[in-house]
Protein backbone atom coordinates (compact mmCIF):
# COMPACT_ATOMS: atom_id res chain seq x y z
CA UNK A 1 0.00 0.00 0.00
CA UNK A 2 2.59 2.25 1.03
CA UNK A 3 4.90 1.25 -1.68
CA UNK A 4 1.80 1.65 -3.88
CA UNK A 5 1.22 5.35 -3.11
CA UNK A 6 4.93 6.41 -3.27
CA UNK A 7 4.85 4.88 -6.84
CA UNK A 8 1.73 6.52 -8.14
CA UNK A 9 3.32 9.78 -6.87
CA UNK A 10 6.45 9.63 -8.92
CA UNK A 11 4.69 8.01 -12.07
CA UNK A 12 4.83 10.72 -13.91
CA UNK A 13 8.83 11.24 -13.27
CA UNK A 14 9.53 7.44 -13.86
CA UNK A 15 11.73 7.96 -17.26
CA UNK A 16 13.78 10.78 -15.47
CA UNK A 17 14.39 8.56 -12.48
CA UNK A 18 15.38 5.49 -14.11
CA UNK A 19 17.47 6.94 -16.10
CA UNK A 20 19.39 8.92 -13.12
CA UNK A 21 19.15 4.46 -11.79
CA UNK A 22 21.16 3.45 -14.83
CA UNK A 23 23.93 6.19 -15.19
CA UNK A 24 24.26 5.87 -11.11
CA UNK A 25 24.99 2.26 -11.99
CA UNK A 26 27.25 2.73 -14.55
CA UNK A 27 29.25 5.40 -12.98
CA UNK A 28 29.46 3.03 -9.99
CA UNK A 29 30.96 0.45 -12.30
CA UNK A 30 33.45 3.08 -13.85
CA UNK A 31 34.87 3.86 -10.36
CA UNK A 32 35.32 0.45 -9.68
CA UNK A 33 38.08 -0.12 -12.88
CA UNK A 34 40.16 2.42 -11.91
CA UNK A 35 40.70 0.20 -8.70
CA UNK A 36 41.98 -2.58 -10.90
CA UNK A 37 43.92 -0.40 -13.31
CA UNK A 38 45.94 0.67 -10.38
CA UNK A 39 46.51 -2.83 -9.71
CA UNK A 40 47.35 -3.56 -12.89
CA UNK A 41 49.82 -0.35 -13.39
CA UNK A 42 51.50 -1.37 -10.08
CA UNK A 43 52.26 -4.93 -11.37
CA UNK A 44 53.00 -3.32 -15.32
CA UNK A 45 55.68 -1.02 -13.17
CA UNK A 46 57.41 -3.79 -11.76
CA UNK A 47 57.93 -5.78 -14.90
CA UNK A 48 61.70 -4.74 -15.57
CA UNK A 49 62.00 -3.37 -18.87
CA UNK A 50 58.65 -1.38 -18.10
CA UNK A 51 56.54 -1.77 -20.95
CA UNK A 52 55.75 1.80 -21.40
CA UNK A 53 52.77 1.22 -23.82
CA UNK A 54 50.93 -0.86 -21.68
CA UNK A 55 51.74 1.46 -18.54
CA UNK A 56 50.23 4.43 -20.68
CA UNK A 57 47.19 2.85 -22.06
CA UNK A 58 46.54 1.52 -18.36
CA UNK A 59 46.85 5.27 -17.19
CA UNK A 60 44.42 6.32 -19.67
CA UNK A 61 42.23 3.61 -18.89
CA UNK A 62 42.44 4.98 -15.42
CA UNK A 63 41.72 8.61 -16.00
CA UNK A 64 38.73 8.18 -18.75
CA UNK A 65 37.50 5.90 -16.21
CA UNK A 66 37.63 8.06 -13.48
CA UNK A 67 36.16 11.13 -15.74
CA UNK A 68 33.33 9.10 -17.28
CA UNK A 69 32.39 8.06 -13.68
CA UNK A 70 32.36 11.28 -12.66
CA UNK A 71 30.36 12.45 -15.66
CA UNK A 72 27.80 9.50 -15.50
CA UNK A 73 27.50 10.42 -11.75
CA UNK A 74 27.05 14.15 -12.35
CA UNK A 75 24.16 13.72 -14.89
CA UNK A 76 22.71 10.81 -13.22
CA UNK A 77 22.05 13.31 -10.04
CA UNK A 78 21.34 15.96 -12.93
CA UNK A 79 18.51 13.65 -13.96
CA UNK A 80 17.02 12.78 -10.25
CA UNK A 81 17.02 16.52 -9.16
CA UNK A 82 15.24 17.97 -12.58
CA UNK A 83 12.65 14.66 -11.68
CA UNK A 84 12.59 16.15 -8.03
CA UNK A 85 11.98 19.57 -9.27
CA UNK A 86 9.33 18.55 -11.45
CA UNK A 87 7.90 16.08 -8.96
CA UNK A 88 7.64 19.10 -6.30
CA UNK A 89 6.28 21.52 -8.59
CA UNK A 90 3.54 19.56 -9.79
CA UNK A 91 3.06 18.13 -6.11
CA UNK A 92 2.60 21.82 -5.08
CA UNK A 93 0.22 22.77 -8.15
CA UNK A 94 -2.02 19.47 -7.16
CA UNK A 95 -2.03 20.45 -3.62
CA UNK A 96 -2.62 23.91 -4.33
CA UNK A 97 -4.97 23.15 -6.47
CA UNK A 98 -6.60 20.75 -4.71
CA UNK A 99 -6.92 22.68 -1.54
CA UNK A 100 -8.71 25.54 -3.74
CA UNK A 101 -11.73 22.95 -4.28
CA UNK A 102 -12.06 21.68 -0.66
CA UNK A 103 -15.09 22.93 0.98
CA UNK A 104 -14.14 25.75 3.14
CA UNK A 105 -15.03 24.15 5.87
CA UNK A 106 -12.62 21.59 5.60
CA UNK A 107 -10.20 24.62 6.91
CA UNK A 108 -12.36 24.63 9.99
CA UNK A 109 -10.65 22.03 10.87
CA UNK A 110 -7.28 20.92 12.97
CA UNK A 111 -6.12 20.40 9.41
CA UNK A 112 -4.04 23.70 8.82
CA UNK A 113 -1.30 21.90 10.42
CA UNK A 114 -0.95 18.96 8.51
CA UNK A 115 -1.34 21.28 5.36
CA UNK A 116 1.86 23.44 5.85
CA UNK A 117 3.79 20.14 7.12
CA UNK A 118 2.24 18.50 3.49
CA UNK A 119 3.37 21.18 1.43
CA UNK A 120 6.72 22.04 3.36
CA UNK A 121 8.15 19.20 5.27
CA UNK A 122 6.82 16.73 3.48
CA UNK A 123 8.01 17.34 -0.08
CA UNK A 124 11.37 18.34 1.79
CA UNK A 125 11.69 14.44 2.80
CA UNK A 126 10.63 13.09 -0.99
CA UNK A 127 13.67 15.91 -2.04
CA UNK A 128 16.39 13.22 -0.61
CA UNK A 129 13.67 10.07 -2.11
CA UNK A 130 14.14 11.39 -5.39
CA UNK A 131 17.11 13.26 -6.10
CA UNK A 132 19.62 11.14 -3.95
CA UNK A 133 18.79 8.01 -2.46
CA UNK A 134 18.02 5.96 -6.24
CA UNK A 135 21.58 7.01 -7.78
CA UNK A 136 23.27 6.74 -4.26
CA UNK A 137 21.69 3.25 -3.56
CA UNK A 138 22.49 1.55 -6.88
CA UNK A 139 25.98 3.00 -6.79
CA UNK A 140 25.94 0.94 -3.41
CA UNK A 141 24.60 -1.65 -4.34
CA UNK A 142 26.75 -1.90 -7.98
CA UNK A 143 29.93 -1.23 -6.68
CA UNK A 144 30.50 -4.24 -4.22
CA UNK A 145 28.82 -6.54 -6.63
CA UNK A 146 30.92 -5.85 -9.43
CA UNK A 147 33.85 -5.44 -7.22
CA UNK A 148 33.43 -8.59 -5.68
CA UNK A 149 32.56 -10.47 -8.99
CA UNK A 150 35.64 -8.80 -10.50
CA UNK A 151 37.88 -10.28 -7.39
CA UNK A 152 36.83 -13.71 -7.40
CA UNK A 153 37.36 -13.65 -11.53
CA UNK A 154 40.84 -13.13 -10.56
CA UNK A 155 40.62 -15.83 -7.08
CA UNK A 156 37.50 -16.64 -5.61
CA UNK A 157 39.29 -16.73 -2.00
CA UNK A 158 40.01 -12.99 -2.20
CA UNK A 159 36.16 -12.20 -2.95
CA UNK A 160 35.62 -13.93 0.21
CA UNK A 161 38.41 -12.06 1.98
CA UNK A 162 37.22 -8.83 0.62
CA UNK A 163 33.80 -10.19 3.32
CA UNK A 164 35.76 -11.32 6.21
CA UNK A 165 34.64 -8.46 8.23
CA UNK A 166 30.66 -8.98 7.10
CA UNK A 167 29.50 -11.90 9.19
CA UNK A 168 30.39 -9.51 12.54
CA UNK A 169 29.60 -6.42 10.82
CA UNK A 170 26.11 -8.65 10.08
CA UNK A 171 25.85 -9.32 13.90
CA UNK A 172 26.43 -5.67 15.09
CA UNK A 173 23.77 -4.45 12.27
CA UNK A 174 21.13 -6.98 13.33
CA UNK A 175 21.66 -6.07 17.05
CA UNK A 176 21.41 -2.29 16.56
CA UNK A 177 18.02 -2.55 14.68
CA UNK A 178 16.47 -5.00 16.54
CA UNK A 179 13.21 -3.00 17.68
CA UNK A 180 13.87 -0.36 15.54
CA UNK A 181 10.47 0.19 14.68
CA UNK A 182 9.08 -0.15 18.06
CA UNK A 183 11.56 1.79 19.67
CA UNK A 184 10.61 5.14 16.79
CA UNK A 185 7.37 4.67 17.74
CA UNK A 186 7.99 5.27 21.43
CA UNK A 187 10.29 8.03 20.82
CA UNK A 188 7.37 9.70 18.47
CA UNK A 189 4.54 8.93 21.11
CA UNK A 190 7.24 10.29 24.49
CA UNK A 191 8.13 13.94 21.57
CA UNK A 192 3.98 13.95 20.83
CA UNK A 193 3.56 14.08 24.87
CA UNK A 194 6.53 16.68 25.07
CA UNK A 195 4.82 18.55 22.33
CA UNK A 196 1.29 18.62 24.19
CA UNK A 197 2.39 19.44 27.22
CA UNK A 198 4.15 22.99 25.57
CA UNK A 199 1.23 23.38 23.82
CA UNK A 200 -1.02 23.13 26.48
CA UNK A 201 1.00 25.43 28.59
CA UNK A 202 0.78 28.10 25.93
CA UNK A 203 -2.48 27.69 24.68
CA UNK A 204 -3.79 28.05 28.26
CA UNK A 205 -1.02 30.59 29.95
CA UNK A 206 -3.90 32.57 30.84
CA UNK A 207 -6.40 30.55 32.39
CA UNK A 208 -2.80 28.42 33.92
CA UNK A 209 -1.21 31.44 35.02
CA UNK A 210 -4.54 32.77 36.48
CA UNK A 211 -5.73 29.99 38.60
CA UNK A 212 -1.79 29.27 39.71
CA UNK A 213 -1.58 25.78 38.08
CA UNK A 214 1.70 26.91 36.24
CA UNK A 215 3.71 24.48 38.83
CA UNK A 216 1.71 21.62 37.98
CA UNK A 217 1.97 22.25 33.90
CA UNK A 218 5.57 22.40 34.38
CA UNK A 219 5.63 19.62 36.86
CA UNK A 220 4.02 17.49 33.33
CA UNK A 221 6.48 19.14 31.04
CA UNK A 222 9.35 17.94 33.27
CA UNK A 223 7.84 14.57 33.71
CA UNK A 224 7.43 14.58 29.69
CA UNK A 225 11.07 15.20 29.03
CA UNK A 226 12.25 12.85 32.12
CA UNK A 227 10.64 9.87 30.40
CA UNK A 228 12.20 11.17 27.34
CA UNK A 229 15.08 11.75 27.92
CA UNK A 230 15.34 8.13 30.41
CA UNK A 231 13.92 6.20 27.14
CA UNK A 232 16.09 7.93 24.58
CA UNK A 233 19.43 7.59 26.86
CA UNK A 234 18.96 4.11 27.41
CA UNK A 235 18.42 3.35 23.27
CA UNK A 236 20.75 5.97 22.07
CA UNK A 237 23.64 4.58 24.50
CA UNK A 238 22.90 0.73 23.31
CA UNK A 239 22.59 2.05 19.54
CA UNK A 240 25.46 4.08 20.03
CA UNK A 241 28.10 1.40 21.37
CA UNK A 242 26.97 -1.08 18.79
CA UNK A 243 27.66 1.57 15.88
CA UNK A 244 31.17 2.40 17.30
CA UNK A 245 31.66 -1.75 17.22
CA UNK A 246 29.72 -1.94 13.59
CA UNK A 247 32.43 1.03 12.40
CA UNK A 248 35.47 -0.25 14.23
CA UNK A 249 35.34 -2.87 12.10
CA UNK A 250 34.27 -1.17 8.57
CA UNK A 251 37.12 1.07 9.32
CA UNK A 252 40.39 0.93 7.22
CA UNK A 253 42.91 -0.38 9.54
CA UNK A 254 41.07 -3.08 10.59
CA UNK A 255 39.78 -4.06 6.78
CA UNK A 256 43.63 -3.63 5.60
CA UNK A 257 45.11 -5.79 8.86
CA UNK A 258 42.05 -8.44 7.89
CA UNK A 259 43.14 -8.73 4.03
CA UNK A 260 46.76 -8.80 4.86
CA UNK A 261 46.41 -11.44 7.75
CA UNK A 262 44.38 -13.31 5.20
CA UNK A 263 46.42 -12.49 2.00
CA UNK A 264 49.86 -13.32 3.29
CA UNK A 265 49.46 -16.74 3.06
CA UNK A 266 48.05 -17.11 -0.20
CA UNK A 267 50.60 -14.87 -1.33
CA UNK A 268 53.78 -16.74 -0.09
CA UNK A 269 51.98 -19.96 -1.24
CA UNK A 270 51.84 -18.90 -4.71
CA UNK A 271 48.16 -18.79 -5.42
CA UNK A 272 47.54 -14.59 -5.79
CA UNK A 273 50.06 -12.08 -6.42
CA UNK A 274 51.15 -9.02 -4.24
CA UNK A 275 49.17 -7.28 -6.92
CA UNK A 276 45.87 -9.05 -6.91
CA UNK A 277 45.65 -8.60 -2.91
CA UNK A 278 46.14 -4.68 -3.40
CA UNK A 279 43.11 -4.52 -5.90
CA UNK A 280 41.49 -7.20 -3.24
CA UNK A 281 42.32 -4.26 -0.71
CA UNK A 282 41.21 -1.22 -2.54
CA UNK A 283 37.89 -3.22 -3.56
CA UNK A 284 37.56 -4.04 0.65
CA UNK A 285 37.67 -0.52 1.50
CA UNK A 286 34.94 0.77 -0.73
CA UNK A 287 32.50 -1.54 0.94
CA UNK A 288 32.06 0.74 4.48
CA UNK A 289 30.88 3.60 2.15
CA UNK A 290 28.22 1.36 0.41
CA UNK A 291 26.69 -0.14 3.89
CA UNK A 292 26.49 3.56 5.28
CA UNK A 293 24.64 4.46 2.75
CA UNK A 294 22.23 1.66 2.23
CA UNK A 295 21.84 1.88 5.87
CA UNK A 296 21.10 5.71 5.98
CA UNK A 297 19.32 5.46 2.65
CA UNK A 298 16.86 2.78 4.35
CA UNK A 299 16.35 5.34 7.00
CA UNK A 300 15.47 7.67 4.56
CA UNK A 301 13.44 5.91 2.33
CA UNK A 302 11.22 4.82 5.32
CA UNK A 303 10.67 8.61 6.36
CA UNK A 304 9.63 9.51 2.67
CA UNK A 305 6.93 6.30 2.52
CA UNK A 306 5.37 8.50 4.97
CA UNK A 307 5.42 11.78 3.98
CA UNK A 308 4.22 9.81 0.79
CA UNK A 309 1.12 8.69 2.74
CA UNK A 310 0.25 12.54 4.31
CA UNK A 311 0.96 14.08 0.52
CA UNK A 312 -1.56 11.27 -0.76
CA UNK A 313 -4.19 11.53 1.79
CA UNK A 314 -4.25 15.47 1.54
CA UNK A 315 -4.75 15.08 -2.06
CA UNK A 316 -7.68 12.66 -2.06
CA UNK A 317 -9.66 14.04 0.49
CA UNK A 318 -12.61 14.78 -1.32
CA UNK A 319 -13.85 17.99 -3.06
CA UNK A 320 -16.87 20.03 -4.22
CA UNK A 321 -18.54 18.49 -6.79
CA UNK A 322 -18.59 20.73 -9.04
CA UNK A 323 -21.34 22.32 -10.93
CA UNK A 324 -23.31 20.38 -14.06
CA UNK A 325 -24.18 22.82 -15.93
CA UNK A 326 -22.59 23.85 -19.01
CA UNK A 327 -22.53 27.16 -19.43
CA UNK A 328 -21.97 29.45 -15.99
CA UNK A 329 -25.63 30.36 -14.47
CA UNK A 330 -25.65 33.88 -12.12
CA UNK A 331 -28.18 34.21 -9.76
CA UNK A 332 -31.38 36.57 -10.81
CA UNK A 333 -31.76 38.16 -7.50
CA UNK A 334 -30.23 38.23 -4.27
CA UNK A 335 -32.70 36.11 -2.60
CA UNK A 336 -32.13 33.14 -0.22
CA UNK A 337 -34.25 29.99 -0.15
CA UNK A 338 -33.50 27.12 2.40
CA UNK A 339 -35.53 24.48 0.68
CA UNK A 340 -36.44 21.33 3.28
CA UNK A 341 -32.27 21.92 4.12
CA UNK A 342 -30.96 19.02 6.89
CA UNK A 343 -27.06 18.51 7.42
CA UNK A 344 -24.76 16.37 9.48
CA UNK A 345 -21.16 16.82 9.81
CA UNK A 346 -18.66 13.73 8.96
CA UNK A 347 -20.36 11.44 12.45
CA UNK A 348 -23.27 11.45 10.88
CA UNK A 349 -25.13 13.10 13.79
CA UNK A 350 -28.54 15.28 12.44
CA UNK A 351 -27.36 18.84 13.19
CA UNK A 352 -30.05 20.46 11.21
CA UNK A 353 -33.36 19.15 10.53
CA UNK A 354 -35.67 20.17 7.25
CA UNK A 355 -35.55 23.93 7.64
CA UNK A 356 -37.39 25.70 5.48
CA UNK A 357 -37.55 29.80 4.96
CA UNK A 358 -36.45 32.49 2.90
CA UNK A 359 -34.72 35.92 3.09
CA UNK A 360 -36.08 38.14 0.61
CA UNK A 361 -33.83 40.74 -0.85
CA UNK A 362 -32.69 43.59 0.72
CA UNK A 363 -33.87 42.06 4.24
CA UNK A 364 -32.08 41.24 7.60
CA UNK A 365 -32.77 37.78 8.90
CA UNK A 366 -31.30 37.10 12.29
CA UNK A 367 -30.46 33.55 13.55
CA UNK A 368 -30.81 32.92 17.80
CA UNK A 369 -30.54 30.01 19.67
CA UNK A 370 -28.93 28.32 22.83
CA UNK A 371 -25.42 27.33 21.86
CA UNK A 372 -25.32 24.30 19.80
CA UNK A 373 -28.62 24.74 18.32
CA UNK A 374 -26.53 24.90 14.51
CA UNK A 375 -26.63 28.39 13.97
CA UNK A 376 -23.05 28.82 12.38
CA UNK A 377 -23.41 25.54 10.68
CA UNK A 378 -26.58 26.95 8.78
CA UNK A 379 -24.89 30.35 8.07
CA UNK A 380 -21.99 28.64 6.33
CA UNK A 381 -23.87 26.17 4.23
CA UNK A 382 -24.56 29.52 2.16
CA UNK A 383 -21.03 30.18 1.14
CA UNK A 384 -21.02 26.12 0.49
CA UNK A 385 -18.35 25.90 3.63
CA UNK A 386 -20.25 22.51 3.71
CA UNK A 387 -22.68 21.00 1.01
CA UNK A 388 -26.33 20.19 2.58
CA UNK A 389 -27.10 16.88 3.44
CA UNK A 390 -30.81 16.64 1.70
CA UNK A 391 -32.66 19.63 0.49
CA UNK A 392 -31.49 22.60 -1.38
CA UNK A 393 -30.08 26.14 -0.78
CA UNK A 394 -31.17 28.81 -3.69
CA UNK A 395 -29.52 32.10 -4.59
CA UNK A 396 -32.39 33.89 -6.84
CA UNK A 397 -33.69 30.46 -6.93
CA UNK A 398 -30.49 29.15 -8.37
CA UNK A 399 -28.77 25.61 -6.10
CA UNK A 400 -25.76 26.97 -4.96
CA UNK A 401 -24.41 23.68 -6.12
CA UNK A 402 -24.94 24.84 -9.39
CA UNK A 403 -23.01 28.24 -9.22
CA UNK A 404 -19.49 28.02 -10.22
CA UNK A 405 -17.25 29.05 -7.39
CA UNK A 406 -16.32 32.87 -8.46
CA UNK A 407 -20.09 33.53 -8.92
CA UNK A 408 -20.93 32.07 -5.55
CA UNK A 409 -18.38 34.21 -4.26
CA UNK A 410 -19.12 37.08 -6.01
CA UNK A 411 -22.78 36.93 -5.02
CA UNK A 412 -21.83 36.20 -0.79
CA UNK A 413 -19.59 38.25 1.22
CA UNK A 414 -18.90 36.55 5.30
CA UNK A 415 -17.37 37.76 8.01
CA UNK A 416 -16.94 35.10 10.80
CA UNK A 417 -16.16 35.06 14.45
CA UNK A 418 -12.86 34.37 13.63
CA UNK A 419 -11.34 37.45 11.34
CA UNK A 420 -8.53 36.43 9.52
CA UNK A 421 -6.13 39.63 8.59
CA UNK A 422 -3.27 38.49 6.37
CA UNK A 423 0.12 39.67 5.99
CA UNK A 424 0.36 42.87 3.99
CA UNK A 425 -0.70 46.00 4.51
CA UNK A 426 -3.93 47.10 5.74
CA UNK A 427 -4.53 48.71 2.33
CA UNK A 428 -4.21 45.25 0.83
CA UNK A 429 -6.39 43.54 3.37
CA UNK A 430 -9.32 46.25 2.69
CA UNK A 431 -8.94 45.52 -1.01
CA UNK A 432 -9.06 41.82 -1.49
CA UNK A 433 -12.19 41.42 -2.71
CA UNK A 434 -11.91 44.21 -4.64
CA UNK A 435 -8.01 44.60 -5.84
CA UNK A 436 -8.22 47.38 -7.95
CA UNK A 437 -10.21 49.61 -5.84
CA UNK A 438 -9.70 53.52 -5.92
CA UNK A 439 -8.06 55.20 -2.62
CA UNK A 440 -11.27 57.47 -2.25
CA UNK A 441 -13.29 54.08 -2.01
CA UNK A 442 -11.02 52.55 0.18
CA UNK A 443 -11.47 54.84 2.33
CA UNK A 444 -15.01 55.68 2.44
CA UNK A 445 -15.30 51.83 3.46
CA UNK A 446 -12.75 52.42 6.27
CA UNK A 447 -14.92 55.18 6.97
CA UNK A 448 -18.12 53.43 7.34
CA UNK A 449 -16.61 50.70 8.99
CA UNK A 450 -15.36 52.86 11.96
CA UNK A 451 -11.99 52.40 11.39
CA UNK A 452 -11.11 55.39 9.26
CA UNK A 453 -9.26 57.29 12.03
CA UNK A 454 -7.33 54.23 13.75
CA UNK A 455 -5.69 53.49 10.98
CA UNK A 456 -5.06 57.26 9.82
CA UNK A 457 -3.27 57.51 13.15
CA UNK A 458 -1.03 55.10 12.20
CA UNK A 459 2.66 56.43 11.20
CA UNK A 460 2.45 54.81 8.23
CA UNK A 461 -1.73 54.85 7.63
CA UNK A 462 -2.77 52.44 5.15
CA UNK A 463 0.68 51.14 4.42
CA UNK A 464 0.71 49.72 7.89
CA UNK A 465 2.03 45.97 7.41
CA UNK A 466 -0.04 43.77 9.74
CA UNK A 467 1.75 41.66 11.67
CA UNK A 468 5.72 43.07 10.88
CA UNK A 469 4.59 46.61 12.10
CA UNK A 470 1.22 47.12 13.70
CA UNK A 471 -0.92 44.04 15.54
CA UNK A 472 -4.89 45.43 15.67
CA UNK A 473 -7.33 44.46 18.39
CA UNK A 474 -9.92 41.89 18.01
CA UNK A 475 -12.39 44.64 17.81
CA UNK A 476 -10.46 46.57 15.21
CA UNK A 477 -9.64 43.43 13.03
CA UNK A 478 -12.96 42.60 12.65
CA UNK A 479 -14.02 46.58 11.38
CA UNK A 480 -11.30 46.16 9.24
CA UNK A 481 -12.90 42.76 7.74
CA UNK A 482 -16.09 44.87 7.57
CA UNK A 483 -14.73 47.82 5.72
CA UNK A 484 -13.30 44.92 3.06
CA UNK A 485 -16.64 43.33 2.76
CA UNK A 486 -17.91 47.09 2.37
CA UNK A 487 -15.95 47.69 -0.28
CA UNK A 488 -16.10 44.34 -2.18
CA UNK A 489 -20.12 45.06 -1.91
CA UNK A 490 -21.61 41.83 -2.20
CA UNK A 491 -25.26 41.06 -2.52
CA UNK A 492 -25.88 38.47 0.14
CA UNK A 493 -24.22 38.81 3.70
CA UNK A 494 -23.55 36.15 5.99
CA UNK A 495 -22.44 38.06 9.40
CA UNK A 496 -21.52 35.26 11.81
CA UNK A 497 -20.89 37.37 15.48
CA UNK A 498 -19.46 39.83 13.95
CA UNK A 499 -19.17 41.90 17.04
CA UNK A 500 -18.20 39.03 19.30
CA UNK A 501 -14.39 40.34 19.45
CA UNK A 502 -15.82 43.82 20.56
CA UNK A 503 -16.28 45.27 24.19
CA UNK A 504 -18.58 47.29 24.38
CA UNK A 505 -17.61 50.65 23.63
CA UNK A 506 -16.41 49.10 20.53
CA UNK A 507 -19.89 47.11 19.89
CA UNK A 508 -21.58 50.23 18.99
CA UNK A 509 -19.25 51.02 16.82
CA UNK A 510 -19.36 47.56 15.01
CA UNK A 511 -22.57 47.82 15.44
CA UNK A 512 -22.85 50.98 13.11
CA UNK A 513 -20.63 49.62 10.97
CA UNK A 514 -22.72 46.78 9.88
CA UNK A 515 -25.96 49.02 9.95
CA UNK A 516 -24.42 50.80 7.19
CA UNK A 517 -23.29 47.14 5.21
CA UNK A 518 -26.22 45.60 5.68
CA UNK A 519 -28.46 48.14 3.71
CA UNK A 520 -29.82 47.39 0.89
CA UNK A 521 -28.49 43.48 0.89
CA UNK A 522 -29.82 40.22 1.79
CA UNK A 523 -28.55 39.48 5.55
CA UNK A 524 -28.01 36.58 7.56
CA UNK A 525 -26.68 37.32 10.63
CA UNK A 526 -25.93 35.64 13.81
CA UNK A 527 -25.64 37.50 17.33
CA UNK A 528 -24.95 37.21 20.86
CA UNK A 529 -27.17 40.25 21.55
CA UNK A 530 -30.92 39.95 20.99
CA UNK A 531 -31.10 44.33 21.31
CA UNK A 532 -28.60 44.42 18.38
CA UNK A 533 -30.77 42.64 15.82
CA UNK A 534 -34.18 43.24 17.35
CA UNK A 535 -35.25 45.60 13.94
CA UNK A 536 -34.55 42.34 11.94
CA UNK A 537 -36.99 41.39 9.39
CA UNK A 538 -37.08 37.92 10.40
CA UNK A 539 -36.07 36.33 13.06
CA UNK A 540 -35.47 32.53 13.31
CA UNK A 541 -35.20 30.82 16.73
CA UNK A 542 -33.04 27.56 16.44
CA UNK A 543 -33.41 24.85 18.68
CA UNK A 544 -31.62 21.20 18.05
CA UNK A 545 -31.31 22.16 14.89
CA UNK A 546 -34.69 22.92 13.88
CA UNK A 547 -36.78 26.49 13.38
CA UNK A 548 -39.05 26.82 16.79
CA UNK A 549 -40.07 30.40 16.24
CA UNK A 550 -40.22 32.78 13.32
CA UNK A 551 -41.04 36.66 13.12
CA UNK A 552 -40.61 39.82 13.83
CA UNK A 553 -39.36 41.30 17.32
CA UNK A 554 -42.42 43.00 18.50
CA UNK A 555 -44.43 39.62 17.62
CA UNK A 556 -41.73 36.88 19.40
CA UNK A 557 -41.66 39.39 22.32
CA UNK A 558 -45.32 38.92 22.88
CA UNK A 559 -45.83 35.13 22.55
CA UNK A 560 -44.34 32.50 24.91
CA UNK A 561 -41.36 30.60 24.01
CA UNK A 562 -37.87 30.28 24.37
CA UNK A 563 -37.15 34.09 21.95
CA UNK A 564 -39.28 36.03 25.28
CA UNK A 565 -37.51 34.06 27.97
CA UNK A 566 -34.21 34.62 26.08
CA UNK A 567 -35.07 38.56 25.79
CA UNK A 568 -36.33 39.11 29.08
CA UNK A 569 -32.75 37.15 30.52
CA UNK A 570 -30.91 39.69 28.29
CA UNK A 571 -33.16 42.82 29.87
CA UNK A 572 -32.29 41.39 33.61
CA UNK A 573 -28.65 41.76 32.61
CA UNK A 574 -28.58 44.99 30.40
CA UNK A 575 -31.62 47.06 31.51
CA UNK A 576 -30.78 49.71 28.89
CA UNK A 577 -30.69 47.09 25.83
CA UNK A 578 -34.10 48.25 24.66
CA UNK A 579 -34.27 48.27 20.75
CA UNK A 580 -34.67 51.89 20.95
CA UNK A 581 -32.25 52.76 22.64
CA UNK A 582 -29.91 50.42 20.90
CA UNK A 583 -27.63 52.33 18.72
CA UNK A 584 -26.51 51.08 15.54
CA UNK A 585 -28.38 47.78 15.69
CA UNK A 586 -29.36 46.45 11.88
CA UNK A 587 -31.89 48.30 9.75
CA UNK A 588 -35.05 46.80 9.35
N1 LIG B 1 -16.70 20.86 12.17
C1 LIG B 1 -17.59 20.17 12.88
N2 LIG B 1 -17.57 18.83 12.88
C2 LIG B 1 -18.46 18.12 13.60
N3 LIG B 1 -19.43 18.68 14.35
C3 LIG B 1 -19.50 20.01 14.39
C4 LIG B 1 -18.59 20.84 13.67
N4 LIG B 1 -18.91 22.14 13.90
C5 LIG B 1 -19.96 22.12 14.72
N5 LIG B 1 -20.33 20.86 15.03
C6 LIG B 1 -21.45 20.44 15.87
O1 LIG B 1 -22.64 20.90 15.26
C7 LIG B 1 -23.56 21.36 16.25
C8 LIG B 1 -24.00 22.78 15.90
O2 LIG B 1 -22.84 23.62 16.01
P1 LIG B 1 -22.91 25.16 15.59
O3 LIG B 1 -21.55 25.72 15.77
O4 LIG B 1 -23.54 25.27 14.26
O5 LIG B 1 -23.89 25.72 16.70
P2 LIG B 1 -24.18 27.24 17.09
O6 LIG B 1 -25.65 27.32 17.33
O7 LIG B 1 -23.61 28.16 16.08
O8 LIG B 1 -23.38 27.35 18.46
P3 LIG B 1 -22.66 28.64 19.10
O9 LIG B 1 -23.74 29.65 19.39
O10 LIG B 1 -22.06 28.11 20.35
O11 LIG B 1 -21.65 29.12 18.12
C9 LIG B 1 -22.85 21.26 17.59
O12 LIG B 1 -23.31 20.08 18.21
C10 LIG B 1 -21.39 21.10 17.24
O13 LIG B 1 -20.74 20.27 18.15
Amino acid sequence: MRNDTLKSLRKPIRTLIWGGIWLGAFGGVSALIPLFGLAALAEALQTAPPDLHRIAMLAALIVVCTVLGWLATTLAMGLTHLADERLQARLRCQMIAHLGVLPLGWFTGTHSGMVRKAVEDDLTELHYLTAHHEVERIRALSQPIIGLFCLSLLDWRLALLAMATWPLYGVAYFWMMRGYRENLQLMDRDLAAISAAIVELIRNIVVIKSYRQARQNHHDYGQATSRFALFYGGWAGRTARIEAISALLLSVPVIMLTSLAGGYPLVTGGQVTPVMLFAEIMVAMTLPQCFQTLHTGNAAFKRAQAAAERIDYLLSRPSLPAPTPTHPISPTSAEVTFDHVSFAYDDGRPVLNHLSFTCAPGTVTALIGPSGAGKSTLARLVPRFYDVSKGAIRLGGVDVRQLDRATLYRQVGFVLQEVELLHGTVRDNICLGHINARESDIIAAAQAAQIDSVIQALPQGYDTMIGDGYCFSGGEAQRIALARMILANRPILILDEATSSADPEHEVQIQAALSHLARGRTVIVIAHRLASIAHADQILVLEDGRIVQKGRHEMLVSQEGCYKDLWEVENRAQPLSHPAETEGALPC
